[in-house]
Parts: C-alpha cells; structure tokens; sequence
C-alpha cells in the first residue's frame, strides 16, 4: 500500500509536486499517468526515498521508506533500467545486490526465472537489448520479494512483444495480491494494464479513479444516430437531456442517452432511423480531454510557463 499525504516537491523555481493526495492499494495495478513533466517520476523518487519531500508525506505499508528496517522487502523499484554497470553478467550483478541484503543466490535464481532471463543470465549487460535491460530492472526489484512494487515507464521503447510480456508480467503481480504503481504517459497502454489511474498534471492530481469511471465520466457512450429526421429528433432527444452534434447532415452524435431509450424517442416523435450504432469514448480521447490545458509542450510547439 503506498499512500500520499498532500505531497509535494519544489526544485528551486519549479513545483514538481504540488500537495497531491493519493494511494495504491494492494491487489491492483495503479496506473500512474501523465504528460511530461507531471511530477510521475519525482513521485516514484520520492516513495523511494531518493528525492525528500518538500513538505507532506509518501508511505510504503504505513511509513516513509527510510523507516522500514529492510525496505528491500518492503518495495521494489524499477526507475532506470539502463542504470545498470555493463560489465558484469546479468546474475553478477543480481548477486551482488542480493549480497549486499543478504539475499541468496536461490532467490536470484528465481527471479531470473521469473522473468525469463535464463538464457542471457551469464551474458554481460552492456550488450543487453532494451527488452532484456527491463527484464533484469524486474528481476532486481523482485529480488526482495516485496509486496509493493514501483515501476517507471516499464514499457518505454519495447517492441511489442516485450509490451505485451510487462503487461502480462504486471498483471500477475497484482493478481498475486501485490500494490502495483505503474508510470506512464501512454494511456493507450495504460488501458490495458491499469485497474485504476491517477492522472497527473503539472503537479496536481486531475483524476483519481477506476478506468472503467473515468470512461464514463468522458462522455461514456456515444450513439451515433443515422437519420432523415434530424432536426426533429435532435430536438426531442434534447428535451430528454441528451447532448448533440451533427457531424454529417443525417448523422446525429447523442450523448447521454442509451440507443433503446433514443428508439424510443424518435417512434414516438415519428422519426425514421436507418442506423443506430453505439461506441465508447476511447480512454485515449478522455486523456486527452483531461489534460489538455496541463501539458508543458503542446505539438505546436509554443513552451508554456513550467509552474501556474
Ligand atoms: N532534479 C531536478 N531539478 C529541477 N527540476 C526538476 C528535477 N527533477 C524534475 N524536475 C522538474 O520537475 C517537473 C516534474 O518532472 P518529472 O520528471 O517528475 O515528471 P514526469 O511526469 O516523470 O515526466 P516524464 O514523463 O517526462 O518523465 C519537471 O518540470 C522537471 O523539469
């Protein structure tokens, strides 16, 4: 379980982190979402006790990492998978960090084969793929068996199969019963993956919810409704509460109302349908929606200020 109490983080002129209250509860995948430049990654250092805040609190199990006698049981992280020295193999490096906690090599040997590193464990890491790189950050934050987990950006720059392996991977974790924080800035990927979101922007938390209600807080369902008679029913299924738009001149896009009740509608109101088809707000277009005015590059390319 990890828990912030209106945390927050300022560099100097910037405020990475801007009093955000939230948690990640064990069982789930915690999706931990944002555009650059949110506060994600100076979240997850903070949990870890690598950046402190600045005011407020963040707890792993009840209390700051720095006060768990053996926080490698406690959380493992996966921040950098590229920090990694080159030189050694794979199961060096995972020994010598087992070493220093007092892990034994039985458990190295299980989370390389957890994560499916058997074949590459003896191979040296400099000449590791990207895939392979973010297998052995997993493997290392397995290591102390911890019941939570922080992951930054696991899926950065992995071809699809290594997406679909980390997908699965983080799944089964939770499945175990694990807390699961996991970063991102795709939500498409995030979808797939997360139970719940917390969406970031520039510091503040702008959603904090189950994937499945920040859906229907998007606009839920929308019916796309062919029709002769669109301004008629237009005008009726208005004064039922439904929002509308006309993207083509016989094609009415109703918000707010199921396909059975605008049938309804329109049979009483003597309207003719040809076609009524039903489909869901993308979580992607609701990501966009939410953090359109938060994020620090729009493609445009015109900087905004970096602090409100
Ligand atoms: N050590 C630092 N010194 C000064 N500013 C920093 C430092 N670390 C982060 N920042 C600033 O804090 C803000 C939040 O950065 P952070 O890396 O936490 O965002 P992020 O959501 O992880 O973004 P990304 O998806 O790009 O990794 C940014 O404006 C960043 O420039």
């Amino acid at each position: 379980m990890i828990e912030a109490q209106s945390l927050t983080k300022r560099f100097s002129t910037t405020t990475a982190v801007d009093g955000i209250t939230f948690s990640a509860r064990p069982g789930r995948v915690t999706g931990f979402l944002g555009p650059n430049g949110a506060g994600k990654s100076t979240t997850m250092r903070m949990i870890v006790g690598l950046d402190r805040p600045s005011s407020g609190s963040i707890t792993v199990n009840g209390r700051p990492y720095a006060e768990h006698t053996a926080p490698i049981h406690e959380v493992g992280a996966l921040l950098d998978a590229t920090a990694v020295s080159g030189g050694r193999s794979a199961r060096n490096h995972l020994l010598a960090v087992a070493a220093t906690h007092r892990i034994g090599a039985r458990r190295v040997d299980e989370v390389i084969r957890l994560t499916g590193l058997e074949s590459v464990a003896r191979k040296r890491v400099r000449g590791f793929s990207l895939g392979m790189g973010q297998r052995l950050g997993l493997a290392t934050a397995l290591l102390g068996d911890p019941a939570t987990l922080i992951l930054d950006e696991p899926v950065n720059g992995l071809d699809p199969d290594g997406v679909v392996w980390v997908r699965q991977f983080v799944r089964g974790l939770a499945a175990e019963g694990r807390t699961v924080l996991l970063s991102s800035h795709l939500m498409s990927e995030m979808a797939q993956t997360a139970d719940h979101l917390v969406i970031l922007g520039r510091g503040r938390i702008i959603a904090d919810a189950a994937v499945t209600d920040i859906l229907a807080d998007a606009g839920g369902t929308t019916v796309a409704v062919r029709t002769p008679d669109g301004g008629l029913l237009a005008t009726a299924l208005e004064a039922h509460g439904a929002g509308i738009s006309f993207p083509e001149p016989d094609l009415l896009s109703v918000n707010g109302l199921d396909s059975r009740r605008i049938a309804e509608i329109a049979a009483q109101n003597g309207a003719v349908i040809y076609e009524l088809t039903p489909y869901a707000a993308s979580l992607e277009e609701a990501y966009m929606a939410l953090t359109r005015d938060d994020v620090e590059y729009h493609s445009a390319g015109t900087p905004r200020e970096a602090t409100r």
